[in-house]
């Protein structure tokens, strides 16, 4: 049976659930509502309604994207769940989406002994804007590399082959053109939540916008983001209990989101969050996508229905192997028809993850006509299905199409200017360098402490010919404890590179800035910690007339200390990912 028939007859019914926009926005606010019921391989399940573009087998046929994008923007925005959007929060116009696509995409890495080991096997894919694509597959199947790859980023370690298009065309993703929530949550641990999504609005957002409407950005979208509650709470780490893992990841997501970024990665956004807070995120980011023409990219690791309900696209993976690619809203019946239904009552996303996972093959799958597989095998009829189904031929296709039609390059977004952005960086690290006891404070107690040591055991060394050596090996012995003690604040040092690598890759800022501002603002804390014990040492060692043994104490540490954050500044720069 040709695979296109195949799938013909089980088409779930979906119909709109309310009365609509012309934009295919609920009339009620955008608030999605499960009330549509389908039968399915004898299960009941209950889904959503979008009425998007991306899916197939629909009843509602919705107008295409960018029309829908245009709609949205002419009508003054749609409602988010916090009030009207005023037109012009958003910076993009409907046509300046990004259509993201990737053809025969393969990535290895080096298995030893010169052999290559595939991670992705000749991947097809599209991401459209205005939607969500959600990448899926167990643990270790390539979503992170496939996201990765997408973005520009993958590591030397790995080579990659085949297309990926941006707009139609091969190109490069240049730095700020699109933004990257990572797995981890790397973040200033000093700032209130308030302050780090302010500081990052001031740096990324076009000096066209008045501070006034940078500020209503970074509140508006901590709203979006569900953070007003932790607003004023520091972010917190190891050594000061701040906001709990589920808000951190909220405040890196929304630090992403400030500029409405044409095409956004998100690497497990809900990991962390609880059911509900999944579901609000998924739907604020979904909403966003389609009143900013967004392209959307999500790994997400084991949605609930609800949120699963919310993606427009799915791209499920196994071992690097394509196990569907389409609309979400159609994976049930494609599971069902190769032989996998859901059982009733089953999250659909538990089910899709549960039949292709076999790192614990012990496991047995039984299909639908009761033959007993190994999960291995599942693999491979799943795969062998959507090899042969109508999905892979509208993909392909799809790609086709695109490559035609080509597209604009992708521009980068209006930034502040340079002397602006050096200037919040040197406040916001002024700020971090005064609040974080490890930076300079600890160093400089330490120093005091040497000192006093130093000052103790040289107490009054005298001007004698006998007293040449006793100098001498102090000098050495400063020289020695002090500028080993220069890199006292290097764990500090590597949370801003972490940082700095994020923001850097995300398009942020330069080097250039980062390091003016990291020299200006740390020149008060050297000089503190530099002049202070200086002047203890040279007190006490009774060196008072001689004026080089305070500008040892103090200039010499002062400019070792400069030299060696410099050295380790321009080092960690050159090397994006030095975290
Ligand atoms: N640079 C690399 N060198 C060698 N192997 C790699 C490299 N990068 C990824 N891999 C391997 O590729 C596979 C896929 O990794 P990836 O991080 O993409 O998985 P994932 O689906 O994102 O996993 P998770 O859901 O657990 O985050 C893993 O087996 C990993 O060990």
């Amino acid at each position: 049976m040709a695979s296109g028939q195949q799938h013909q007859p089980s088409v779930p019914r979906w119909t709109p659930s309310g009365p609509r926009t012309a934009g295919g926005e609920a009339a009620d606010g955008g608030v999605v509502r499960f009330d549509k019921a389908y039968d399915h391989g004898g299960s009941s399940m209950r889904s959503t309604d979008h009425g998007f573009p991306f899916g197939s087998g629909r009843s509602l046929e919705p107008p295409p994207f960018l029309l829908e994008i245009s709609v949205a923007a002419e009508n003054g925005g749609v409602r988010n769940g916090n009030g009207p959007v005023s037109r012009d929060s958003s910076l993009r116009r409907p046509d300046q989406g990004v259509v993201l696509a990737w053809e025969d995409l393969w990535v290895s890495a080096g298995g030893g002994k010169g052999s290559r080991v595939p991670i992705l096997c000749g991947l097809n894919g599209y991401a459209r804007p205005g939607e969500v694509l959600a990448i899926m597959g167990p643990s270790g199947c390539g979503k992170s590399t496939l996201l990765d790859a997408l973005a520009g980023r993958l590591g030397s370690s790995v080579s990659q082959k085949g297309d990926i298009l941006i707009n139609g065309r091969q190109q490069k993703l240049a730095f700020g053109t699109s933004a990257y929530v990572t797995q981890d949550d790397v973040l200033m641990t000093t700032l209130t939540v308030r302050e780090a999504v302010h500081y990052s609005a001031k740096l990324q957002l076009p000096s066209a916008m008045s501070a006034a409407a940078k500020r209503e950005r970074a509140e508006e979208t901590m709203r979006e983001m569900g953070l007003e509650g932790a607003a004023d709470t520091r972010i917190g780490g190891w050594a000061h209990k701040g906001i709990s893992g589920g808000q951190r990841r909220r405040v890196s997501i929304c630090i992403e989101i400030l500029t409405r970024p044409a095409l956004l990665f998100l690497d497990e956004p809900t990991s962390g969050l609880d059911s509900a807070a999944s579901y609000h995120i998924v739907n604020r980011i979904t909403r966003m996508a389609r009143r900013e023409g967004m392209t959307v990219v999500a790994a997400v690791h084991q949605p609930s229905t609800e949120v699963f309900g919310l993606f427009h696209g799915l791209c499920l993976l196994a071992y690097g192997k394509t196990i569907f690619f389409g609309a979400a809203a159609d994976t049930s019946q494609f599971f069902s028809v190769s032989g996998f239904p859901c059982p009733s009552l089953m999250n659909p996303s538990d089910h899709f993850l549960r039949t292709i996972n076999k790192d614990f093959d012990k496991d047995i799958e039984e299909g639908m006509d009761g033959r007993r597989m190994s999960t291995a095998q599942a693999i491979d009829a799943l795969v062998n299905s959507y090899e042969s189904s109508a999905h892979l031929e509208k993909a392909t296709r799809q790609i086709q199409e695109m490559r035609a039609t080509g597209g604009p390059a992708v521009k980068k977004e209006g930034k502040p200017s340079f002397v602006t952005q050096s200037l919040v960086l040197t406040k916001r690290s002024f700020v971090n360098m005064y609040r974080d006891l490890g930076y300079y404070w600890l160093r400089f107690a330490i120093y005091i402490a040497l000192c006093l040591c130093v000052g103790t055991i040289y107490h009054d060394v005298g001007h004698s010919y006998g007293s040449i050596q006793a100098r001498g090996s102090m000098l050495m012995f400063v020289a020695a404890f002090l500028t080993f003690m220069a890199i006292g604040g290097f764990p500090s040092f590597v949370e801003d590179m972490k940082i700095f690598g994020r923001e850097r890759l995300n398009g942020h800022y330069g080097v250039a800035s980062f390091v003016i501002a990291n020299t200006l603002s740390a020149t008060p804390y050297l000089a503190l910690i530099s002049v202070v014990p200086g002047a203890i040492g040279y007190y006490l060692t009774g060196l008072q007339s001689s004026i080089e043994h305070f500008a040892y104490f103090a200039v010499v540490l002062f400019t070792t200390m400069m030299v060696v954050e410099g050295l380790m500044m321009i080092v960690a720069s050159a090397v994006p990912d030095f975290s």
